[in-house]
């Protein structure tokens, strides 16, 4: 069977993540989480004492730190520098800073080029979750994807994962959301942006059952018609 790339975009908390693991696993394809690859550049920027606010100080280094991610959807992996950045990567400092770095036009075309080697590595095919992947990083992809959910429904979905000490109520948890959706989409460089040929899926009343089978539906019928 021909190999198969598709691109799943859309804004924090539609459901992307586990989507997109899920249709990778059940179609037998590799996966590519790339916000864990710009929270990851970020980690290593705050880790390493760079100012975020300051885009020529990130421009300066971005080169430096290595990050390899895993591609297989049942146990996918991120590393910076040879060591595991899976947790750290998630902290709400991490969560907080990543748009600023992000926008970053270096650092974008450092990790599209570091995302399209993984892409054209992938044999049977990929999907390929973030921002910008049907617009810029994969717009030949036979699949796009846009997600969509009501800011309620996201933030009920991300507060519910957040437990202990970084745990915030739910008012909190949505206004950061909108925060960062409002820097990822009005950014100058490739923002969040449903491409022109993308399906869109307003997630808000489905399951996630219900949105995989969309999208295994959506791949199936693609490969069937190449
Ligand atoms: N359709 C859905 N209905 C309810 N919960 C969902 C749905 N899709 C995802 N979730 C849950 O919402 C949370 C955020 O999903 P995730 O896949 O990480 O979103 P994203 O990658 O877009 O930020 C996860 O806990 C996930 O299990
Ligand atoms: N293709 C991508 C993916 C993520 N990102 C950036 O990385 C951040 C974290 O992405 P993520 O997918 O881990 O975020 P969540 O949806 O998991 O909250 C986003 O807020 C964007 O700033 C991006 O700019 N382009």
């Amino acid at each position: 069977m021909e190999s198969v790339i598709v691109a799943i975009d859309g804004p924090s908390g539609t459901g992307k993540s586990s989507t997109s693991k899920a249709v990778a696993a059940e179609l037998g394809l590799s996966y590519l989480d790339t916000g864990a690859q710009y929270r990851a550049i970020t980690w290593w920027m705050l880790t390493n004492g760079i100012d975020v606010d300051d885009p020529s100080a990130i421009a300066t280094v971005c080169d430096k730190p290595v990050i390899e991610s895993g591609t297989d959807p049942l146990a996918p992996t991120i590393s910076v520098d040879g060591v595991d950045a899976s947790g750290p990567i998630r902290t709400r400092e991490v969560t907080s800073r990543v748009s600023a770095v992000s926008a970053v036009p270096e650092v974008r075309a450092r990790i599209t080029e570091l995302q399209r080697t993984i892409a054209s590595a992938a044999e049977k095919g990929i999907v390929v979750e973030g921002r910008d992947i049907g617009t810029t990083v994969l717009p030949a992809a036979d699949v796009k994807i846009f997600l969509t959910a009501s800011p309620e429904a996201r933030a009920a979905r991300r507060s519910g994962e957040l437990k202990g000490k970084e745990a915030t109520d739910l008012a909190a948890t949505r206004e950061a959301l909108i925060k960062r959706d409002a820097a990822d989409s009005g950014r100058k460089t490739s923002p969040l942006a449903k491409a022109d040929d993308a399906v869109e899926v307003d997630t808000t009343d489905l399951t996630l059952k219900q949105v995989i089978e969309c999208v295994v539906a959506l791949v199936e019928e693609k490969r069937a018609s190449k």
